[in-house]
């Protein structure tokens, strides 16, 4: 396994994502959603991210990258379409004990995004350890299709069952969480996939 899989608190983390392009855009958003302090350099972003902006999702430097922005940063995104400049982004992070991601190839930078797909508390991650992204982008595609005949509410059910459980450490807790498991794995199973949706 090249890469250790790990779900991160990155609530109020201070999170750079150098480049404001497509790709980025994605980063950015992700890491709004978990609740992450972002700050953007580009001159550039996209129409998305002009209205995220605008909304004050992050705090945008309207400039390129300059040596050195990395530092103090939790985690670092090298975002931009130039390949030598997201390599200098990354060596600057390691030099400073940031972690960081290269959106080009995976032999530089700490970690790599997965593909992921929710219902509710229920998130599956996909990777393929940076190798075959294409695969990692139709897995999801594939899995939103499974997961969509489940509802967020029905995720809940199961953790204020297992809550109730860990109160009264009674048996029957124990078996009426299961069976809800059980009817989540049954809806999963005969849902149907359109292979032309994927
Ligand atoms: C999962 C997802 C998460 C995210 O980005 O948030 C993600 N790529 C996504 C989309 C996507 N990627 C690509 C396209 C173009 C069309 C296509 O091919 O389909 C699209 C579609 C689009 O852009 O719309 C091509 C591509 N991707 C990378 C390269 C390498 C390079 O540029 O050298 C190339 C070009 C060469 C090639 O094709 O190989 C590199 C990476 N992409 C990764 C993640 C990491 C490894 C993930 C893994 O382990 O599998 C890694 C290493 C870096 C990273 O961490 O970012 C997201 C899912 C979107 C979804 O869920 O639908
Ligand atoms: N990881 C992935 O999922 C994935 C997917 C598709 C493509 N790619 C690769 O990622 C790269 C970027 O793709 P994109 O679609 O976001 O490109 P894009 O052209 O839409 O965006 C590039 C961004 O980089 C910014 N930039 C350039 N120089 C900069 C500097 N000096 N300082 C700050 N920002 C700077 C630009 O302002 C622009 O916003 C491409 O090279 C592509 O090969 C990666």
């Amino acid at each position: 396994m090249k890469f250790y899989p790990i779900h991160l608190d990155i609530k109020n983390k201070p999170c750079l994502v150098v480049g404001g392009g497509k790709v980025a855009q994605r980063k950015v958003i992700k890491l709004c959603q978990a609740g992450a302090a972002v700050t953007v350099i580009s001159k550039e972003l996209t129409p998305d991210l002009k209205v995220l902006n605008e909304q004050k999702q992050f705090k945008y430097l309207n400039r390129h990258y300059h040596t050195g922005d990395v530092n103090d940063f939790f985690l670092v995104f090298a975002a931009t379409n130039n390949l030598e400049l997201n390599k200098q982004i990354i060596r600057g992070a390691k030099s400073k004990q940031v972690l960081s991601n290269r959106i080009n190839g995976v032999d530089e930078g700490d970690f790599i995004l997965p593909a992921t797909c929710q219902v509710g508390d229920l998130h599956i991650g996909i990777t393929t350890q940076g190798q075959s992204p294409a695969l990692s982008a139709r897995m999801r595609r594939y899995f939103m299709q499974k997961l969509s005949t489940l509802t967020p509410e029905e995720i809940e059910a199961v953790a204020d069952v297992r809550r109730q459980m860990l109160i009264s450490d009674n048996e029957k807790d124990k078996v009426d969480m299961m069976t809800l498991v059980d009817e989540i794995i049954h809806k999963i199973e005969s849902n149907p996939v359109e292979p032309d949706k994927l």
